[in-house]
Formats: structure tokens, sequence, C-alpha cells
């Protein structure tokens, strides 16, 4: 009798739970699921879409057992995997680590930057607890975490649980390859097979080939010289408002500075900072934009749903996107050796770089976890790049650990995006003041 798995929903109250629950449902042939959880510590946000998902789930699949609950014993006792997917905070937080530094005219952004680093000491605590929960109610279980700032993260889970069965992820390389995947004309970016180097948010593609090994770097480096990554489908339907579209046509000027590899899209925000704060309206920010569609849309649906008590045109649709979560979890229940970017501790695999830094690599995935596939010497351009930011990753995980003051000014120094110790302490004496419920205390 083939396995049937149990799966967590860990920040069952987020936007993304609900296409992410029915990819679940989906992929079911190949993942097969007994019994879906959620689990939040906002009770009355994640009843919201919960209520909803088990109106779904009881039309379309009633076998698959459903609860939702904000008890970390029932939540996390008899699962196989968790699927994290938390934020700290809300975007209420969000909405403040994208503002506060634009008052000083540096870059506000969720994951980098000044408001990344006021994410991640928000994320910190939340993942680990989330962790040990995990550990301690079922200790053979994997968790699957793309809560950001997922580099930050990825960097406190390795210096404080360094044993534990964590699998850190992101999705924005998953869609710049479908995008790269259209210009070329395949169907699908796995049908491409990848060399990458980098930190989450921080990385290049340097190799990219087809399946029968021909060499799509030309074409896309065309593609990306006249127009970034603009003009390029990706199938998903998560960006379009004005900021991410404009994003993806700046990729242009990123690939300018290093015409051998093609950048992350992230790059933008520590190599063009100047023009990234020319382009953001200090009063309406991305937050303000999640608020605004992805969150009142996911919400309305779910109430609406509730209201008529049926799923049947109640908009919901799986997230296509997420399926290299599915992709990743059959990879550990199926042992299916997939080929997978993931954020682990570099160890060579960057011969000419820190060896334990957590980097974002092609992995090979099977049942006991991954193997790294080593990506060589990186040139010096990103090199050096990478340690800056890196060693602001790591500060910010030391300020964390032992409430320094001096370390997380140190850090928000060493941002590329912020241009000296004088207005980096103007910022983070206003994160203090805004995140006093959310960090630990600073001495
Ligand atoms: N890694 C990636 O590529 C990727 C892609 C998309 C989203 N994300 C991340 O996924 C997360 C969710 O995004 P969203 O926009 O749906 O957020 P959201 O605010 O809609 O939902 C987050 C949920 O987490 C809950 N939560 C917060 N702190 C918690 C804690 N300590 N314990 C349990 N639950 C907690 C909140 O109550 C909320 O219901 C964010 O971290 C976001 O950055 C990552
Ligand atoms: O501004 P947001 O909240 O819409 O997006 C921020 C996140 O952007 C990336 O995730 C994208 C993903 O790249 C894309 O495929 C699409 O499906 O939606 C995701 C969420 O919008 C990035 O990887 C995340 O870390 C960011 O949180
Ligand atoms: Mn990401």
């Amino acid at each position: 009798m083939e396995k049937k798995y149990s799966v967590v929903i860990a920040g069952g109250g987020s936007t993304f739970t609900p296409g992410i629950c029915l990819l679940l449902l989906d992929h079911m042939d190949r993942f097969p699921i007994r019994k879906i959880k959620f689990y939040d510590n906002f009770a009355e946000r994640q009843e919201t879409i919960a209520k909803a998902c088990e109106i779904y789930l009881k039309e379309n699949a009633p076998e698959v057992e459903f609860a939702y609950t904000t008890n970390p014993e029932e939540a996390f006792t008899d699962v196989d995997f968790v699927m994290c997917h938390i934020r700290v905070g809300l975007y209420a937080m969000r909405e403040k680590d994208e503002k506060i530094p634009m008052k000083y005219n540096v870059v506000g952004q969720e994951t980098c930057g000044p408001g990344g680093i006021a994410y991640g000491m928000r994320s910190i605590g939340g993942v680990i607890e989330i962790l040990d929960y995990m550990e301690k109610y079922s200790p053979n279980a994997w968790m699957l975490n793309y809560s950001n700032p997922a580099a930050i993260v990825a960097e406190a889970t390795r210096r404080l649980r360094p044993n534990s069965k964590i699998l850190n992820i992101c999705d924005m390389p998953i869609d710049l390859e479908e995008k790269m995947a259209n210009m070329v004309g395949l169907k699908s970016r796995k049908e491409m097979s990848v060399g990458y180097y980098g930190l989450n948010h921080f990385g290049w593609w340097h190799k990219i080939e087809d399946k029968d090994g021909n060499d799509l770097m030309p074409e896309i480096k065309k593609h990306m010289a006249a127009n970034g990554f603009a003009d390029a489908l990706s199938g998903t339907n998560q960006h379009v408002e004005q900021s991410w579209i404009e994003t993806f046509a700046k990729a242009k000027d990123i690939y300018a500075l290093d015409p051998e590899t093609i950048p992350n899209t992230y790059l933008k925000y520590y190599l063009y900072p100047d023009y990234v704060v020319e382009h953001t309206d200090p009063n309406h920010t991305r937050a303000n934009e999640v608020m605004e569609h992805r969150e009142k849309n996911v919400f309305t649906a779910c109430r609406n749903i509730i209201e008529k008590g049926t799923a049947v045109d109640g908009g919901f649709e799986p997230d296509a996107h997420a399926e290299y979560i599915v992709d990743l979890a059959c990879a550990i229940a199926k042992n299916t050796k997939e080929k997978m970017l993931l954020i682990v501790p570099n160890e060579g695999a960057i011969e000419n770089f820190d060896r334990s830094a957590m980097v974002e690599i092609p992995c090979i995935v099977g049942s006991n976890g991954y193997e790294r596939i080593c990506q060589g010497s990186i040139p010096q351009f990103q090199k050096g790049l990478m340690e800056q930011q890196v060693s602001v990753e790591k500060l910010v995980v030391d300020a964390w650990i032992t409430g320094s003051y001096q370390k997380l000014w140190q850090a928000i120094t060493l941002s590329k995006t912020v241009p000296s110790a004088r207005i980096a302490k103007l910022i983070l004496d206003d994160l203090i003041e805004a995140n006093k419920e959310f960090w630990p205390e600073l001495k």
C-alpha cells in the first residue's frame, strides 16, 4: 500500500495557503496526502483561510483529513512535512520595513537592505520556534522553509539548528527560469539544466543548457541585453503590478554589469539603489500594493466561499508557481534525486568563497536530504559583492543571538544599500522603535 503523507502548513493564514493547498491536491498522484493541517499564531486570520479551504476540500478531496489550529501539539503531531511560510509582523511590519529606510533616501524592500534586516530580526525566532515544535512532536519530519528573508533565516538555522531536517528554498529563480525558457521557446524551465551561484535574492546563472547539452546562454543574453526579463512569460499571475513589471525590465541594466552571467532581479536593489529610491513612492510601497491586491483578493474570495457555503466558482486556483514545493516534498519522500536550487552551507561548492556561507546553488535532493553540485570558482565582481552581503547576513544573526546593537549597526552600515554609518544608525534606531514587540532586546 503506497504511503500517504501528512502535511502541516505553518502560516495557515498566508495569502499563499489556498493556492498551495489546491496545488497539493493537484499532485496527489505523485505525492499522496492523507492529512492537511494549518497552523498559525493568529487565529482569526487563519480561520478565514481555513474555513474556505475546508469547504473546498470537502467538495473536491473528502478523503483528505483536514484540521486547523493554533495549538502546536495538535498542529505538529503526526506530520511528515512542515511547509513553512510565515510572515512575523504581517504586512503592517513589511510596510514599516519598506517606509522607514525611505525616510533617509535608502532602499526600503521586503528582503533586501535595512528592511530585509528588520524582517530577518523578526523571522528568526518564528521559524526556529516552529522547527522546535516539529522536532518535538514529529522528530522524523522535514521542514520545507520559504519564509523570508530566506538568506537570514537560512544562516540562523545553520547556526542555531545545524542538524535539523530543514530545506530553505526560494521561488524567484523558478520564476526567472520559466521566463528564460520562454525566451528560447521551451515550454518549461524543466527542459533546461542550469549552473547558478549566489546568496538568496543575490545570484547569477552562469550556465544554461537544453537537455541535449546545447548552450542556451547566447539567445538568452540577447534577450537580456534588449529587454531584461520583460516580455518573457512565466505562467505566474502574481506579478502584474507596475512595480514588478519595472523590476523585470530593470534586469537589463543589471545584466549590463556582467554580460557573461544572467542576474537575479533582486540585485537591482544593491546595484541601483539610487534608481530604486527615485522610483519608489515613500507613501505607497510594495506592501501597500500587496494589501490592496493579493491580500484583499484572497480574503474576499475566502469570505465569499464561506458565505455561499461552496467553493464552486469561488476563484480558488492552484498556485502553479508553487509546484517546486511538491517537487521538493516528492524528492524527499520518493528519493527522486530532483535537481533544485537550495540555500545550503557552501562547504566548497563555490570553490573561492566562504565555506560557512549559506549559498543558493543547484543540489540533488533525495530521501536523505541534498547533495551540492559544485559551481567552481566565481569571478572577482560577484565574489566581492557576495562577501559584503554574506557578512551583512552573518552580522544580523550575530546580533539576534547576542542581542548586540553594535553588530546590527555594523550589519546595516555594511549593506551596499546604505551610504554611511550615520544614516545606518538613524535607520537602526527607528527600526528598533518600530520592532519593539518583535526583536530581541539589543544592548
Ligand atoms: N521564499 C520565497 O520565494 C517566497 C515566495 C513567496 C512568499 N514567501 C514568504 O512566505 C511568507 C508568507 O507570505 P504571505 O505574503 O502570504 O504572508 P501573510 O502575512 O499573508 O501570511 C503569513 C502568516 O504567517 C503567520 N505568522 C506570523 N508569525 C507567525 C508565527 N510566529 N507562528 C505561526 N504563524 C505566524 C501570520 O499570522 C500570517 O497568517 C512570507 O515570509 C513571504 O516572504 C517566500
Ligand atoms: O511583493 P510580493 O509579496 O508579491 O512578492 C515578493 C516575493 O517575490 C518572490 O516570490 C514570487 C515568485 O518569484 C513568483 O514566481 C510569484 O509566483 O510569486 C512569488 C510571490 O510574489 C520572491 O522569491 C519572494 O521571496 C518574495 O517574498
Ligand atoms: Mn525568494
